[in-house]
C-alpha cells in the first residue's frame, strides 16, 4: 500500500481506524472520493473489459496493449488505499456505487420495503451465445439482495445462501428491472426474494438468506 495525498479527494489509509468485524461499522458513504471524473474513469475501464472479452489482437497489438497496461498499472500503484477508503463501493452517486466488480446498476427506489433497480449486463458479462453469464446474474442478486437486507436493518448483512433460478435467457446491453425485498425477517435472519425482468419476461428469480452481523463479528 502506498500513500499519496496530493488532492483534497485523496483519503489516505490509516492504521488508527480499527477493523470492526466483517464490515466496518463506520463505513462512510461519500460522493467525493476519487474526484469528479472517477465515474468516467470507471466507465472507461468497463468499456475496456468488454472489448477485451471480444478482441482478438495481433501479436503486435497485444505487445502494445501490454505496454500501455503496464504503464496504467504503475500509475494506479502510486495511489492504492485500503478497501475501506477506496471510492469503489462508496460512491452512491455512481452506478453500482462505483464498484467495478458489480454489473452496473442504478437504484431507482430503495428502503425497508425493498430495492428497485435497473441493471445492465454488458459485453464483459457475456456467458455464451450472446447472453449474460449466470454468475454475473448471481452477483447482481447478491449485492441488491444484501442492500434490501441492509436497508431493512440499518446494518450490513452477510449472505448465508443464494439460490438463483434461471427462468429464461438474460440479454446483454439491455436495461433490466431487478427487484429485491425482505420476504421474512426472523431475528438476525433475513429471507430475501428477488426478480429480474426483461420487460414482461422473467429472466431469473432469487431465494436467499442474509444474516445480520453481530457487532464486531468477523
Ligand atoms: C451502516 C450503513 C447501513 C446502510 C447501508 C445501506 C447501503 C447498503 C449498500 C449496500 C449493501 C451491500 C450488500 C453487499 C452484500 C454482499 C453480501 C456478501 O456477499 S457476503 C459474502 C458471502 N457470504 C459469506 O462469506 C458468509 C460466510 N458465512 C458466515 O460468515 C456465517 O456462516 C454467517 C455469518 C452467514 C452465519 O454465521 P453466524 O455464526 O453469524 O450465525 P449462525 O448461528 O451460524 O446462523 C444464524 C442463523 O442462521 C441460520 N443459517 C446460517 N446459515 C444458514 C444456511 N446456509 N442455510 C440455512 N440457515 C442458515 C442458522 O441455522 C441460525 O439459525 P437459528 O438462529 O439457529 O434459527
Amino acid at each position: 500500500m502506498t500513500e499519496t495525498s496530493k488532492h483534497e479527494w485523496d483519503i489516505p489509509a490509516t492504521d488508527d481506524s480499527p477493523h470492526e468485524g466483517g464490515f466496518r461499522a463506520d463505513l462512510q458513504i461519500t460522493t467525493d472520493r476519487g474526484g469528479p471524473r472517477y465515474g468516467e474513469m470507471i466507465e472507461q475501464v468497463r468499456s475496456f473489459m468488454g472489448k477485451v472479452r471480444y478482441a482478438s489482437p495481433t501479436p503486435e497489438l497485444a505487445d502494445e496493449v501490454i505496454e500501455d497496461l503496464r504503464k496504467l498499472n504503475a500509475k494506479l500503484d502510486t495511489m492504492l488505499v485500503d478497501e475501506w477508503t477506496t471510492p469503489s463501493g462508496t460512491r452512491i452517486d455512481l452506478p453500482s456505487r462505483g464498484n467495478i466488480t458489480l454489473p452496473p446498476y442504478e437504484v431507482k427506489d430503495g428502503g425497508p420495503d425493498g430495492v428497485d433497480a435497473e441493471v445492465t449486463f454488458e459485453d464483459f458479462h457475456l456467458g455464451g451465445n450472446g447472453v449474460a453469464h449466470g454468475g454475473h446474474v448471481a452477483v447482481a442478486f447478491d449485492d441488491l439482495g444484501g442492500m434490501a437486507a441492509a436497508l431493512r436493518t440499518g446494518g450490513v448483512a452477510r449472505t448465508a445462501y443464494l439460490t438463483v433460478n434461471y427462468r429464461s435467457l438474460t440479454p446483454l446491453n439491455t436495461p433490466l428491472v431487478l427487484k429485491t425485498w425482505v420476504d421474512r425477517h426472523d431475528g438476525r435472519k433475513l429471507f430475501v426474494k428477488g426478480t429480474l425482468h426483461d420487460g414482461d419476461r422473467l429472466c431469473a428469480d432469487l431465494d436467499s438468506l442474509f444474516i445480520e452481523l453481530k457487532p464486531g463479528q468477523p
